[in-house]
């Protein structure tokens, strides 16, 4: 998987990074510059029978795949306490299908159904205006500028953020618009929605401001320790007119969601930190049968979380 060569791409890449580095105090060596605290989990993937319907994909169609999830906090900081107010939400969920010897296809979703910018370029923005905006900073900030004149962003940043009881107990999006493609060639598209088994289930914000600092993780190590761990994948379906390269616009909550598999997570991963430290996710499925449909994000995504990367494993330590 290569970087771009566009010197436009790179150095926007290059640029997240380093605003990313600035918000998290880092950089951090051997951790990523956001989601920096996470657990790996591996497990299998099922699909339902009517998943094949709608694409044709080999995670899709074939009777089981083995995955790994990395469950995550959101801040680039790798202590971050798991009830931080504004470091920890959304948390994580990325979601490797692993279908042969070096031949894998990813989800990559965070736990709030929304996102503050509809390209790289304004979330670079963001960013800087968060940076710029100190205790000291007369009104109005940056910030309250940058909120004043994005409405998706200020909507994102107003939207509560509630904390879990478990990482069992939350739901992920991967926000963007993809295109299904099954066997006949039809194309339908489509955004994951991952569902926990058990349910959803939130603490008020006395109790989480009573939990440890890792409360979230050491419940999870526990949890899995004892049974395994269940969640649903759905695809809310979309329909002719619906928006699908914009990750700040949803669609609306009555559309048809199809139930695409069960993932069943079974153990903590191995040599866990080294292989964070290793795994690289990627938000373009790049498999036959899947594929992005035109949201902007996509690709600047695919440059820094690899950039991160490759910075991470030459880090030599932490997950
Ligand atoms: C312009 C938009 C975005 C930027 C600049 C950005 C930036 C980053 C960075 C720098 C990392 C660390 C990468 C690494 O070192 O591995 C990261 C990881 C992550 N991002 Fe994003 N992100 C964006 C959009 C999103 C969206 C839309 C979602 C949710 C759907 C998301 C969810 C995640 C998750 C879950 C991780 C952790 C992945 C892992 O466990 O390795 N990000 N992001």
């Amino acid at each position: 998987m290569p970087l771009p060569t566009d010197e436009k791409e790179l150095a926007l890449g290059r640029a997240l990074l380093k605003a990313f580095d600035t918000v998290g105090g880092g950089p951090h060596a051997g951790y990523r510059a956001a989601h920096a605290k996470g657990l790996l989990l591996t497990g299998t993937f099922v699909p339902t029978a009517e998943a094949a319907s709608l694409s044709k994909a080999p995670h899709i169609t074939r009777s089981s795949t083995p995955v790994s999830v990395r469950f995550s906090d959101f801040a680039g900081i790798p202590n971050v306490p798991d009830n931080h107010p504004e470091g920890a939400s959304p948390r994580g969920f990325a979601l490797r299908f692993h279908l042969a010897e070096h031949s894998h296809t990813d989800i990559v979703a965070h736990s709030a159904n929304a996102f503050p910018s509809r390209t790289a370029e304004e979330f670079l923005g963001f960013l800087h205006a968060v940076i710029a905006s100190g205790p000291d900073v007369p009104h109005p900030s940056p910030i309250e500028q940058f909120l004043g004149s994005h409405p998706a962003a200020l909507a994102f940043v107003q939207m509560p953020k509630p904390f879990p009881t478990s990482f069992a107990r939350e739901h992920f999006f991967a926000i963007s618009a993809f295109k299904f493609i099954n066997a006949e060639g039809s194309e339908r598209h489509g955004r994951y929605r991952i569902v926990p088994d058990l349910g959803t289930e939130y603490l008020d914000a006395d109790a989480a401001a009573a939990k440890g600092p890792n409360y979230l993780f050491d419940e999870l190590k526990e949890r899995i320790a004892a049974g395994p761990v269940k969640f649903h994948i759905f695809v809310q379906l979309g329909e002719k007119g619906d928006v699908t390269d914009d990750a700040t616009v949803q669609w609306p909550e009555d559309r048809k969601q199809m139930k695409l598999g069960e993932i069943t997570l079974t153990a903590v991963a191995p040599d866990n930190e080294a292989e964070q430290r290793h795994l690289i996710f990627d938000p373009r499925p790049g498999v036959d049968g899947l594929d992005t449909a035109g949201d902007p994000l996509f690709e600047p995504r695919a440059t820094i979380y690899l950039m991160s990367g490759r910075r991470r494993r030459a880090g030599g330590q932490g997950g």
